[in-house]
């Protein structure tokens, strides 16, 4: 390749053109923005909800068709127009929820405040309007409303976030409960059978106590297409009133029966982790580098490749957790063995049988699923 010589006046003079191009495009899509803020306000005072399918299949059927008389590939357009509609929804679902102010300025502690998820956490209720206390040994101390023991934190407040490790949280709840707090109660962790006696046993001593399992990490701004669970353990009341503080979301909120969520959960944590864990602790031991085998990706391979780096930046203790404290951890895992096993089997075999089957049992079951 030729190294940095003397620039072509000509190239100069269609870079500089460019970079007018890209300011013009970054100035139309603030001003899409704005437009999509004005939007939101209106579908807001109308009662109407945020997103509209219908609407974005249009916009996007719209930019196709004339990307293809601009000479733009429309898979591009598609693209480009879906990045900035994620960006109007986001804007619009955090407008609606500082709108709608459902805290009204009323208390919130968030026990294990300063971890990633409980940071998540304090910047949600402090953008519906609550007043966030955080407990948490790990935060600094000097912050007005930081306490790093929960014990010396507003326990009256009007809710009350258990955002610290299962089992320490297990122990807390039973101290919420012995100490009777009178706000709405609930823990976010993402295995729930080390806290199941504590829930229940805190539902029948009169708390105000509910679950939750929000799916998804510490970084997602958007809620429109995740999931929020939400797991009944004894007080009907609190299901509604911890429910409540998503309706001004685009999250979908799921209940789950509480003795079920980590049997399903041992399939979409664990299993998911636990095969991303074995791809890449493969691709370590095959000695060859990430990005020799980057250099030469497939599109399934590139796919697989970032999700495993996603898993692989993960906090490990928490992982373990995830795979370790689940009861039926254990028994996903041991279903992946033997899929390796069977896999490995049909791949032996000259016959392609067995290995038609599996991939005809995979495509069978996945099919229906909508996109
Ligand atoms: C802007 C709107 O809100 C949302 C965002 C859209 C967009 O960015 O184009 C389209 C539909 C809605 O899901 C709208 O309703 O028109």
């Amino acid at each position: 390749m030729a190294g940095p010589g003397p620039i072509d006046p000509r190239l100069q003079a269609l870079r500089d053109e460019l970079d007018q191009v890209d300011a013009g495009l970054i100035d139309l899509a603030g001003r899409r923005q704005r437009i999509v803020a004005e939007i939101g306000r209106i579908k807001q005072g109308a009662g109407r909800q945020l997103r509209d399918f219908r609407r974005e299949r249009e916009v996007l059927d719209r930019v196709r068709g004339r990307a293809e008389s601009a000479g733009l590939d429309p898979d591009v357009a598609e693209d480009l127009l879906k990045r900035l509609i994620d960006a109007s929804l986001t804007r619009q679902e955090q407008d609606r929820v500082r709108a709608a102010g459902r805290g009204e300025g009323r208390q919130a502690l968030v026990i294990g405040g300063a971890g990633l998820l409980g940071q998540w956490l304090v910047g949600f209720l402090d953008s519906q309007g609550y007043a966030v206390s955080v407990a948490d040994p790990a935060a600094d101390p000097t912050l007005p409303g930081t306490y790093p023991d929960w014990r010396q934190a507003p326990l009256d407040a009007e809710l009350v976030v258990v955002s610290t490790p299962p089992k320490a949280s297990a122990a807390i709840i039973e101290e919420l409960a012995e100490r009777r707090v009178p706000g709405l109660v609930f823990d976010v962790g993402s295995i729930k059978s080390p806290l199941i006696p504590a829930l229940r046993a805190a539902a029948g001593a009169g708390l105000n106590i509910c679950s939750i399992h929000p799916m998804f990490g510490p970084d997602t701004q958007l809620l429109s297409g995740r999931h929020v669970l939400l797991m009944d353990v004894g007080c009907r009341a609190a299901v509604e009133s911890a429910g409540a503080l998503f309706v001004d979301t685009m999250a979908e909120v799921v209940e789950v029966a509480l003795d079920q969520h980590d049997r399903l959960m041992a399939l979409v944590l664990g299993l998911s982790h636990a095969l991303n864990i074995a791809f890449f602790t493969a691709l370590v031991r095959s000695g060859i580098q990430a990005d020799q085998l980057a250099g030469i990706s497939s599109t399934t391979f590139k796919r697989q490749l970032e999700i495993a780096r996603d898993v692989a930046a993960e906090n490990p203790d928490l992982y373990h957790e995830i795979q370790r404290l689940n009861e039926h951890g254990g028994l996903a895992r041991r279903a992946l063995v033997e899929a390796v096993e069977l896999l490995s089997a049909a791949s032996d075999a000259d016959d392609p049988a067995a290995f038609t089957d599996l991939m005809l049992e995979g495509r069978s079951y996945l099919e229906g699923l909508g996109r």
